[in-house]
């Protein structure tokens, strides 16, 4: 593997002119959204990493941010200290037990608005400043200081505060995994690194590798990354979610009725009201754009800004929902489809399972340490949807707002940016080989494994359960056409 320079973390690549392979990027072309943005003195990029002065500086609706939310929202004890690990939480059944080998998928980082909510945030802030009458020093914050500064062409860029997730994230997982991550199996090539190669997730991956060469003070060696679309953007590449479903206007039946339905109905007449603007100017689309403000402030800026006083806790359910409506039809338990699209990152993530167990099993050096995959949320959830993951008894539906309040498929828990599955292989001496799944650098159980093993299940134990997976799951079989045809 051919060594490559150092790359300055802030020299970001974009998309157009991202390389298929790895080479000194042209930096100026994109650092200055940074700089510009600082000199102006709009503080975008700039985080404020430090704990919070007290808890008004976090938005009262955060947690309800789905795909948009903060990854310290789901672990609240990196607000006081990001770099803090626990490493109790993890129980190996016996002291003998030894990591030998993990496997990370890892989402983006933070990330910019997409030009499609950029659009719609722009036209809520002409709909407010042209229209609102309502009197309240939040609406006023809104009409004299706040400047809409986000632009089309940040197109769901990585930010800042997304190239801090993935250098803190990689100094927490080397201090959780000492022996797979270390500079000596980095130096050594032991660290794969593979990418989508959607300019934030090339980015974080950028990140992740300054966060190990900055720990470490790595100034002499280069480490390059793979852009592999087929494994992280697999949904791109299958034919028939992306006739079934990602072109479909159909296959989102249920989250579109429910946006139109009375609870989201409610919640825009809500916002009209704390504006004192016609019910007729706050469609659902604009109630979306203010959630989303709301939530980009924070995500990037770390402020409560006062869009986030256009909701209560009760209209933060209420978007929180139609966003995960939208998580479960496009990538979750919705349609089979969704899933089984994942099936070609399902045996790579066992093959490459299987391989460290049969190096290690026959004494020889396990060659992959540590596996670092970054992607999408629509990476990520599809497979851990495969593996059965949060699955309810219910489908979440239009008409089932009420009876959903206590569902485990909820995006704002499992999904904020860095989010990340790892799966985790101990030796724990005489072949007993166990296997760790985590989310969000926490144990989880595998689904139908009830945890009398302290959720270290059995390595064997884990392939006998997705035997069916392992045995079948062809992605060019699910993925084809002709063989299916599906009433949606
Ligand atoms: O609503 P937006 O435009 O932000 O949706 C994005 C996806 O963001 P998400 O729904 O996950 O919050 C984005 O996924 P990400 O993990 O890369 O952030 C996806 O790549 C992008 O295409 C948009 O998804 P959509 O399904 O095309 O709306």
């Amino acid at each position: 593997m051919a060594q490559r320079p150092l790359i300055p973390v802030t020299s970001l690549v974009s998309p157009q002119t991202a390389p298929r392979t790895r080479t000194m990027p042209n930096v100026l072309l994109h650092i200055i959204p940074f700089y510009f943005a600082t000199l102006t003195g709009i503080a975008c990029c700039s985080v404020d990493d430090g704990p919070f002065k007290d808890k008004s500086d976090i938005p009262s609706i955060a947690k309800y941010f789905t795909t948009k939310g903060r990854y310290e929202e789901v672990n609240p004890y990196l607000r006081d200290d990001i770099l803090a690990v626990n490493t109790s939480i993890l129980k190996p059944p016996s002291a003998q037990c030894q990591q030998i080998h993990l496997t990370a998928v890892i989402r983006h980082g933070t990330r910019y608005p997409t030009t499609k909510n950029v659009k719609k945030m722009k036209k809520l802030y002409n709909i407010v400043v042209h229209n609102a009458t309502e009197d309240h020093s939040w609406l006023r914050e809104i009409l004299t200081e706040w400047k809409m500064w986000y632009t089309d062409d940040m197109d769901g860029r990585l930010v800042q505060k997304g190239v801090m997730d993935h250098k803190h994230l990689a100094v927490r997982l080397s201090k959780m995994f000492p022996t797979l991550i270390s500079e000596e199996k980095l130096r050594g090539g032991f660290i794969p690194f593979i990418s989508s190669s959607k300019h934030r997730c090339v980015n974080s991956t950028v990140s992740f590798i300054a966060g190990l060469t900055e720990l470490w003070g790595i100034k002499d060696q280069e480490f390059d990354y793979a852009m592999n679309d087929a494994l992280m953007r697999f949904f791109d590449q299958c034919t028939r979610f992306v006739e079934e479903v990602e072109d479909n206007p159909l296959a989102m039946t249920e989250r579109d009725k429910f946006v139109e339905g009375p609870e989201m109905t409610r919640v825009q007449q809500k916002i009209a009201d704390r504006l004192g603007v016609p019910y007729s100017l706050i469609t659902s689309d604009m109630a979306e754009a203010a959630f989303y403000l709301c939530a980009y402030e924070f995500a990037i800026k770390t402020v409560n800004s006062p869009w986030c006083r256009l909701f209560d806790m009760s209209d933060a359910l209420v978007m929180e929902y139609a966003n995960d409506l939208k998580q479960f039809w496009k990538r979750g338990y919705g349609y089979d489809i969704n899933s089984k699209s994942s099936c070609i990152l399902f045996h790579d993530v066992f093959s490459r399972l299987e391989k460290a167990v049969s190096e290690n099993k026959s004494g020889k050096q396990v060659s992959e340490t540590a596996t670092i995959m970054v992607g999408h949320a629509e990476t990520i959830l599809p497979l851990i949807t495969l593996l059965g993951f949060f699955k309810d008894s219910e489908p979440l539906l239009s008409t089932n707002f009420a009876k959903q309040s206590q569902r485990s498929f909820r995006t704002s828990r499992t999904l904020p940016y860095v989010a990340n599955l790892l799966l985790v292989l101990y030796d724990c001496g005489g072949g007993d080989i166990r296997l760790q799944p985590m989310l969000n650098e926490k144990p989880i159980l595998f689904p139908g494994f009830s945890g009398q093993n302290a959720s270290m299940e059995l390595y064997q134990d884990v392939r006998q359960h997705y035997r069916d997976l392992l045995h079948g799951c062809d992605f060019d079989a699910e993925c084809h056409m002709a063989t299916h045809f599906v009433e949606l």
